[in-house]
């Protein structure tokens, strides 16, 4: 349908999408698959750690008060292999041969590696130590931890490090945020389907690929993936069933003014339209709304757009699910090469940057176009060129936005 629309800048759009309220819920999981996953509540050290007295080398344990006159011989009363425990005091001039990681004796103030020991007569009971040790070779218990202190914080996104920390504790459990669920729409009757010929006026689906990997990318679950062909109550029933099952749907293609665009039909009529123009080329139809408390977020279809607005626009939301901040980076950065179009709108490019000596650069990558999809496996950066009436000089600063996972 053909109304006007109402366009606001990059800045609002993104404000927007901020100021949705997003539902706190949390799951327990295994520990070994919470990799990626955000901790919802603090963890504290259940018992201290190390929490009994462990060797950190192999060698001979001795008593402070036997540490002097070397080279002296001790009398061996006793092997600890790491596992095992030892019973009873040393006593004087004794000592226990121990293991890396292994029990120390009760009374053992020193570990003397074995380098600095020489056997006597073949005699295993007997042992010669040529010389002292500067560190004691012993980790105290909660040398690293003590009871209660806290292991990892809340809203930490856990990685393989931080699982080992749990489960060094036996740990098995971890209360996490859960990952919002997200449904997407494809649409458009000229998309076949991968198994499908190749006929005049018909398309592979390239943006629906894109768009599940980006998903999963930054931290969302996809439980529904469909390509539809323009039929109006296929996609309304389809549109109002993904609202209902999930936390956030992604719509691509049918939103701008064209017969097909249902999308925006939907948006004009949703509980609360967040935008439906944004002052920005490629994407400037990007559309948001909040429809049963699920937020859709329609993407351009056009494959440099869609691109563009998914780092944008969603990729935030979907990090801010779950309590963290988005992985994009917005900094300013040295145009690299003077941009001759004039615009109305900001114009967004597919850039590459690099760091030189002079600063960051940004270099125009390839093909400005909405339609253009060749740059974006190569494209490391997003860079806004402000709308302006004269051409954009090289050198001059830009806002620029390094993307994730590039
Ligand atoms: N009369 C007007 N026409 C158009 C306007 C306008 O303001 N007035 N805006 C143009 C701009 S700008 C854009 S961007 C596009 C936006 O169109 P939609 O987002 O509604 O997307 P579609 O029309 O469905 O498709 C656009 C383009 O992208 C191709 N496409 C769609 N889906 C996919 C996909 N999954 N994978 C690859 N390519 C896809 C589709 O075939 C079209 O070529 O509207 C302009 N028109
Ligand atoms: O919305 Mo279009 O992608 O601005 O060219």
């Amino acid at each position: 349908m053909l109304t006007k629309r109402n366009p606001i800048s990059i800045d609002e759009a993104q404000e927007k999408i901020n100021q949705v309220k997003l539902p706190i819920q949390t799951e327990t999981i295994p520990v070994e698959e919470a990799n990626h996953r955000v901790l919802a509540t603090a963890i504290t050290s259940p018992y201290a750690y190390p929490h009994f007295r462990r060797s950190g080398v192999d060698g001979f344990a001795i008593r402070d008060s036997d540490d002097h006159d070397y080279p002296k011989t001790f009398k061996v009363v006793g092997n600890i292999p790491a596992g095992e425990t030892f019973d009873g005091p040393l006593g004087e001039n004794e000592t226990a041969r121990i293991m890396t990681g292994a029990f120390v004796p009760d009374n053992a103030d020193k570990v003397i590696m074995l380098e600095k020991t020489t056997a006597v007569d073949n005699n295993e009971q007997l042992i010669k130590i040529m010389g002292t040790e500067k560190h004691s070779n012993i980790s105290e218990i909660g040398s690293e931890f003590v009871q209660g202190q806290e292991l990892i914080a809340a809203d930490t996104e856990l990685n393989p490090g931080g699982l080992a920390i749990l489960s060094a504790f036996g740990i098995r459990e971890v209360t996490v945020f859960k990952r919002p669920t997200v449904a997407i729409i494809t649409t458009g009757s000229e998309l076949i389907q991968p198994d499908e010929p190749l006929q005049a006026g018909k398309i592979y689906n390239s943006n629906g690929p894109m768009i599940k990997n980006l998903v999963a990318e930054s931290g969302g679950e996809v439980t529904r993936y469909e390509q539809l062909v323009d039929d109006s109550d296929l996609l309304k029933a389809s549109l109002q069933k993904a609202i209902a099952e999930n936390d956030i749907v992604i719509t691509d293609g049918a939103v701008s003014v064209g017969d097909f665009d249902f999308v925006g039909d939907a948006a004009r009529s949703a509980d609360i339209l967040l935008f439906n123009k944004i002052k920005m080329r490629p994407g400037s139809v990007t559309t948001a709304f909040v429809e049963n408390k699920t937020l859709v977020m329609a993407l351009s279809g056009n494959p440099g757009a869609c691109f563009t607005g998914f780092y944008l626009y969603v990729e935030p939301v979907l990090r801010r699910f779950v309590h963290q901040k988005t992985r994009i980076q917005q900094t300013t950065a040295i145009l690299a090469a003077p941009y001759h179009k004039t615009n109305n709108f900001d114009r967004v490019l597919r850039c590459q940057f690099q760091m030189n000596s002079d600063g960051l650069k940004v270099y125009p990558n390839g093909s400005d176009q909405s339609g253009a999809l060749g740059n974006l496996q190569t494209t490391t950066c997003l860079v806004k060129i402000p709308h302006s009436k004269t051409p954009i000089e090289v050198d001059t600063e830009v806002t620029t936005w390094l993307l994730p996972f590039k």
